[in-house]
């Protein structure tokens, strides 16, 4: 149940929402909440229900069942006045090809009661030099750059963001995450998709990793699966072999074989190598279990698990 304290809280409030496409379920169950001020990244594989989700949550579809409240009100039925409060950036939105950039966006502005200046935006996104260019001249990358300014010109209380940077150039990607981060310091909160987790451990206070259209783990990036606990794998070249220990306590391992080389006379541990599970470890793993298939996972990530020795210290000579 959706308790209208949570409502008065929360940004967006989501318990048990279905939705199929035939015999499809898109999406089975899924709960989510985001609070005001956070910036959640939603992670899945194809199909995930990802953006069926937060198309429900942008009440541009229908929903089966479940519960589901954006910012107080629930978007099948909210009217003009909470569309204002909402930012919406597609996976492909459809722009008038004719318009210019600089047009597009003012013409988004007067939407919006309270609108961002439109030069501003369109300097914001990068598209400065080519606020005079017709919208179908744009490369992939630039119109998603467009669809971003579309998206943030209302002055959103709350930002949809659905795979934002796919087809953005490493620059662009890195000019855009400055201007989220822009966006969360003046208070917007922001919903995004993203296949890339760099841009989700970068970006997101909170990572939530969907699949089949259910959540199947949710955490801060560092945190997720228990990440920060986890054992690191230290690797080193010895004798002409490879070694690997895992440990909870690299550090003393590392000095351990430190003073044993320099009992040889020796400043360098050949090949020495630290490695911590990474987001990407985990997430892998996550929806590897929710499939019911953990094999075929990186061999990076079955390396991490492969000896466990606890806090252990000692390393075998
Ligand atoms: N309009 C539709 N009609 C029928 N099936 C659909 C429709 N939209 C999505 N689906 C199916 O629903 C499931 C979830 O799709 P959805 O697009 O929500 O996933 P996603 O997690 O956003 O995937 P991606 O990462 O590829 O964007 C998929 O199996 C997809 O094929």
């Amino acid at each position: 149940m959706v308790t209208t304290s949570a409502r008065a809280d929360a940004a967006v409030v989501v318990r048990g929402l279905t939705k199929h496409y035939g015999d499809k379920r898109a999406v089975d169950g899924l709960d989510l909440d985001v609070a005001r001020g956070e910036c959640v990244a939603v992670l899945g594989p194809n199909g995930a229900g990802k953006t069926t989700t937060v198309e429900v949550l942008e009440g541009y579809r229908r929903r089966d069942g479940g519960e589901v409240a954006v910012l107080g009100q629930d978007p099948g039925t909210a009217g003009r006045d909470w569309r204002t409060h909402v930012g919406i950036v597609l996976q492909s939105a459809d722009d008038a090809a004719e318009a210019t950039v600089g047009e597009l966006v003012r013409q988004f502005a007067r939407y919006y009661p309270d609108p961002r200046d439109p030069a501003e935006v369109v300097a914001a996104v990068g598209l400065q030099d080519r606020e005079r260019t017709r919208v179908r001249r744009l490369s992939g990358g630039q119109r998603r750059r467009l669809d971003v300014a579309l998206g943030i010109v209302g002055r959103p209380e709350l930002l949809f963001l659905d795979e934002p940077t796919t087809g953005f150039d490493p620059q662009a990607r890195h000019e855009f995450w400055d201007l989220v981060h822009r966006l969360r310091d003046e208070g917007t909160t922001v919903l995004l998709t993203t296949h890339y987790l760099e841009e989700a451990e970068r970006l997101a206070d909170r990572v939530v990793v969907v699949a089949a259209g259910r959540v199947v783990g949710s955490g801060t990036p560092a945190a997720l699966g228990g990440r920060a606990a986890r054992s690191a794998v230290v690797r080193w070249v010895e004798d002409g072999a490879a070694r690997e220990l895992t440990t909870d306590a690299p550090t003393r391992v590392v000095a351990e074989l430190a003073a044993r080389w320099a009992d040889r006379g020796l400043d360098e541990v050949p090949g020495l190598e630290v490695r911590r599970p990474t987001l990407e470890d985990v997430y892998l793993r996550m929806i590897g279990e929710a499939a019911g298939t953990t094999d075929g996972l990186p061999a990076a990530t079955g390396a991490t698990d492969a000896v466990r020795v606890g806090a252990r210290v000692g390393v075998p000579a």
